[in-house]
């Protein structure tokens, strides 16, 4: 195609390239020149878009992909976490534990078009803590910094992040791996549970936790102490409407976490100020904000 048109086409592309990148891999990075308010207000109407979706909010699911992110992170090897939004790339991408961030991430592609000078990894971080301070959770401490590797950038190996259907152990090694103690695990699994549902076919789970699962509160705490759990690997309550997975019954089972569930349960103001705290740390693992 030697015609003007074919030239007109060919700088488009290389436009688009420079802008956007293939399979979102390339971008410009500026972070000094993003309106991080702007970007908030986008996320806030993408959170509110589609009724018809879960519950009527992307919020729990925006709080998973930041969750998602960040939980590979490993503090004796120094890899995973929130740098990179590796996510984009296989093996990452087809992990079974990140099934339906599909959806969260194209979501969020929308957000990066309208604001390229923004990381992935940052803007993945951002909407996750914005999901949470607009469902009614405590205010959340972010900063910017976070850079995106490319497609064959070394990347987490999979098989980090936990499986619901163990139990003490795993999620001891799991959150040690990423720094945390018992208040914080406890904190983030009931905070991040009281939010959205389980998906049968991404999980094998089915269900909300709460009965109001796009408002962050410490409901989880009250009903895991309050409500009669049965079943295996799906615990129910006595409505049969309600999921609680083995680790989430685990919370009960092991002392040293039952007594910061009973803590939480009962002092709402105290359990967001543990969450918010470990949630900052969390969106922090693996970057050189610090
Ligand atoms: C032992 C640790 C954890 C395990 C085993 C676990 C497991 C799971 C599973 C199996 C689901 C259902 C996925 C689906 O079917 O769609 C889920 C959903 C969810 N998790 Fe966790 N999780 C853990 C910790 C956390 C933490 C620390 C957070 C955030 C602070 C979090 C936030 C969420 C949210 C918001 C959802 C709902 C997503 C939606 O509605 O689409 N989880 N989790």
């Amino acid at each position: 195609m030697g015609t003007a048109a074919g030239i007109i086409l060919w700088k488009t592309s290389v436009k688009a390239h420079a802008l956007f990148g293939i399979d979102g891999n390339e971008s410009i990075q500026k972070p000094e020149d993003v309106k991080w308010e702007d970007v908030r207000k986008d996320i806030v109407t993408l959170i509110e878009s589609n009724s018809d979706y879960d519950d009527g909010s992307y919020g729990p699911l925006l709080v998973r992909l930041a969750w998602h992110q960040c939980g590979t992170y490993c503090q004796y090897y120094k890899d995973g976490g929130s740098d990179g939004a590796t996510m984009r790339f296989k093996p990452e991408c087809s992990d079974d534990a990140n099934n339906g961030l599909d959806i969260a991430r194209s979501l969020m592609e929308g957000i990066r078009k309208k604001h390229p000078e923004a990381s992935y990894t940052d803007l993945w971080t951002y909407a996750g803590g914005v999901a949470i301070e607009e469902m009614g959770g405590p205010e959340i401490s972010w900063r910017p910094g976070r850079t995106d590797s490319k497609s064959g950038d070394t990347y987490p190996p999979v098989g980090r992040l936990p499986d619901g259907a163990r139990g003490e152990d795993h999620i001891r090694a799991v959150f040690y791996r990423l720094g945390f103690g018992d208040e914080e695990i406890v904190a983030l699994i009931g905070g991040g549970h009281a939010l959205g549902r389980c998906h049968n076919e991404r999980s094998g789970f089915h269900g909300p936790w709460t009965f109001a699962p796009t408002t962050f509160s410490n409901e989880f705490f009250r009903l895991l102490l309050e409500e009669k759990w049965n079943g295996n690997p799906q615990f129910e309550d006595s409505t049969g409407e309600l999921v609680m997975l083995p680790t989430d019954i685990a919370l009960i089972q092991t002392p040293d976490f039952k007594k910061f569930v009973v803590k939480f349960a009962k002092d709402e103001a105290y359990f967001f100020q543990v969450f918010s705290k470990a949630w900052t740390e969390l969106m922090e693992l693996g970057t050189n904000i610090k």
